[in-house]
């Protein structure tokens, strides 16, 4: 049985104001909401306040990258032991911005991967394929390749007690989900391929959609087999808004 994951990955956006904003209404709004995960990642200037704040709330907090090195002369990084020193627990890797506006590799995003292994950390590994590899037919072979970068480096074992988050690039941030039905069948691909190495593995491991989930597409999206859950962007910056997609994996997978 798997247990529903929603996420709230903040991008480049929020204040100490909002953080705090944020982190009261969700705790009002979720208080009595059972079956679901929740964890925001907020921009790492926020993250100290963000885990004062969610204390002694089920609320987890996560960041949205960390370096391949864990110290040293590596000016302007955050290392995955510094997180995990302030309470940080999720980090978002292979994010299609990151990909794309940081040049991140498949075996870089792989490296970033092992090191929040060894950290026992819970990686959040974001594939999926863009707009144009989507009309060329690619998308199993795109989410296929970035899961490969990982298995081939440590293993297929890499991924108990991890995440994947499908997000298709042409579906963020541009208010044009995949349908239901669309993302079920990569989700179903996604966990079929790791099955191929190991069923066990397959069956446990937390797969997401991410693409303009919203309170109003979540509910219908969620009640997909393969679907455990949500990596949301803008939706996550409104805590009514991420409380109704929050209720909504719960209610779903009670
Ligand atoms: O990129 C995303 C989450 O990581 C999705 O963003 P949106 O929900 O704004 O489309």
């Amino acid at each position: 049985m798997r247990h529903p994951l929603v996420m709230g990955n903040w991008k480049l956006n929020g204040s100490q104001q909002l953080t705090a904003d944020l982190i009261n209404g969700l705790r009002d709004a979720l208080a009595d909401v059972q079956g679901c995960k929740v964890v925001i990642a907020p921009p790492a200037l926020y993250l100290t306040q963000a885990v004062a704040a969610v204390e002694g709330s089920e609320i987890g907090v996560g960041a949205q990258n960390i370096d391949v090195n864990l110290s040293g002369a590596f000016t302007g990084e955050t290392s995955a032991e510094m997180l995990k020193d302030i309470g940080v627990r999720y980090v978002i890797l292979g994010h299609s911005e990151r990909r794309t506006y940081h040049h991140e590799s498949d075996e870089l995003v792989a490296k970033k991967f092992a090191i929040m292994k060894q950290q026992g950390l819970i990686p959040v590994l974001c594939i999926g394929e863009t707009e144009a590899e989507n009309e060329a037919g690619k998308t199993e072979e795109v989410c296929a390749r970035q899961i490969d970068a990982v298995i081939t480096a440590q293993g297929v074992d890499a991924f108990k007690d991890a995440v994947i988050a499908y997000e298709p690039v042409w579906a963020i941030g541009t208010g044009k989900s995949a349908t239901p039905a669309q993302a079920q069948a990569v989700h179903k691909f996604i966990r079929e391929h790791i099955a191929k190495q190991n069923s066990d593995v397959a069956q446990q491991v937390i797969i997401q959609y991410g693409g303009s989930v919203n309170d109003k597409n979540a509910a219908e999206l969620f009640g997909q087999p393969d679907i455990d859950g949500a990596l949301v962007g803008g939706a996550s910056l409104k805590a009514d808004a991420f409380s109704v997609i929050v209720k909504a994996a719960a209610a779903a997978k009670a």
